[in-house]
């Protein structure tokens, strides 16, 4: 799919997609945790799809209902021995703990990107924890076979917060009492913290969390398998792509966000605040309209998420914005470091990487191109929202990425007005 963004003038409201965070780990405790959730607000992005697909491998029963999506749980006992988990990296590095739950052994594989992300981690890993694992020199596929026994072990989570957040639903899930998980240099803090809010919003065992360096299981408490809703939270990622084309051409309202949210990403206000855009927060609403911008600081190496987005607000800002977090990014859909700096090299954004430091010249003017999201559906949605302020029009190639988290994306910004010719 090729998308034609021209040049607009945005105005309106529009709320928030669903949280593909907040769906993905809802599919995961849902299963763990047993019983009958409904899950009200369902996503239905290709992460959140290839997430109920999982769990329905792993044996949750699944009905659509008015209200939302039922899932019916017994714990782990796979109906099949393959899981298949799409592109996403929170899917595989979150359900292959509970995938190891099992006793027989299941294949993990997954498409796209995901290939070649690394999985290293679990070679060294669940064979501490009685499992047996063969991957493919760390890269998918995986063959794991269960089942998984908590025990007391160090992890590093400098490269992902994703392993963790599958180990400790699945330490929880197991049974865990009086063991901890130990961790190194973890990155992408407020991910865990969502894991654990949802831990505990589903009755699990909620480890206490000891600085982000330990985690520790105490006595589980008996519970009869419960009835329960869970509302998955309106996606602060997603809706960044939204505040910053707010920011740099319009007066639009976005609804739908938690600000008392701990995912990581709403952490994009503060950027917007530096850079002076014209906001205005309330409870279930944010305000955002064009203001002069002007150049920020912002540290994200714990919502390397929000990168895509901000380099766009960087884009449109006086002066030399510099972003701290690059390493964080070399493991994505793309190397976003790199595609980044491509990308808007097109648009005459002049983007410098340094180290652990990007640094992102404010254009006088952004040049309408010919942009390829490198199958990334950040780097489309950040190229369509830069779009919004060329001299002319930009083409996005292999746009369809945005499957991925926000299908609703470009539909949503053609109701803001912004102008958008899809074409297959
Ligand atoms: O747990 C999650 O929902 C995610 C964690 C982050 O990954 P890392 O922990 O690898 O930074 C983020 O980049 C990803 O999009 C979603
Ligand atoms: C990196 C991302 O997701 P994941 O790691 O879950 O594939 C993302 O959504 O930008």
């Amino acid at each position: 799919m090729t998308v034609r963004v021209e040049p607009s003038v945005l105005g309106g409201t529009i709320y928030a997609p669903a949280s593909k965070s907040s769906m993905q780990r809802a599919c995961a405790a849902a299963l763990a945790a047993g019983g009958t959730t409904l899950i009200k607000n369902p996503g239905r992005s290709n992460d959140d799809q290839a997430a109920i697909g999982v769990i329905s491998a792993l044996g949750a029963e699944i009905r659509q209902t008015p209200e939302g999506l039922e899932v019916t749980s017994s714990g782990v006992h796979a109906s099949k021995d393959e899981v298949f988990c799409g592109e996403s990296g929170l899917g595989i590095r979150m359900f292959t703990p509970l995938v190891a739950m099992n006793r027989g052994p299941i294949n993990i594989n997954g498409e796209g990107s995901l290939k070649t992300r690394p999985m290293d981690f679990f070679d060294s890993i669940l064979p501490q924890l009685g499992v047996t694992i063969h991957s493919n020199e760390g890269k998918l596929p995986l063959t794991v076979e269960g089942p998984l026994q908590p025990a007391d072990i160090r992890i590093d989570g400098s490269l992902s917060s994703q392993f963790l957040t599958g180990l400790l639903l699945a330490y929880a899930a197991s049974g865990a009492n009086g063991v901890t998980i130990s961790v190194d240099n973890l990155k992408s803090k407020p991910y865990v913290d969502l894991t654990l809010e949802v831990m505990k919003a589903f009755g699990m065992n909620v480890p206490e969390n000891r600085n982000y360096e330990a985690f520790h299981f105490g006595q589980p408490k008996t519970a009869a398998a419960a009835t329960r809703s869970y509302t998955v939270e309106g996606d602060w990622s997603g809706a960044a792509f939204l505040l910053v084309a707010g920011a740099i051409a319009g007066d639009i309202v976005v609804e739908g966000l938690d600000t008392f949210s701990t995912q990581a990403d709403k952490a994009v206000l503060q950027a917007l605040m530096q850079s002076g855009a014209g906001l205005s927060i309330e409870a279930n609403q944010i305000a955002i309209r064009k203001m002069p911008l002007k150049a920020f600081h912002f540290d994200a190496t714990d919502c390397p998420d929000l990168f895509p987005p901000l380099v766009a607000l960087a884009a449109c800002c006086s002066g030399t914005t510099v972003i701290e977090g690059v390493d964080r990014l070399a493991h994505k859909e793309s190397n976003r470091g790199l595609t980044l700096q491509e990308e808007f090299g097109k648009m005459g954004v002049e983007i410098t990487l340094q180290g652990n430091l990007m640094l992102i010249k404010g254009a006088d003017q952004i040049k309408g191109a010919v942009l390829n999201s490198h199958h990334d559906h950040r780097i489309a949605m950040a190229g369509a929202v830069a779009a919004l302020r060329a001299d002319g029009p930009c083409t996005i190639g292999h746009a369809s990425a945005i499957n991925k988290s926000y299908p609703d994306f470009f539909d949503h910004i053609a109701r803001l007005g912004a102008k958008v010719d899809i074409s297959q």
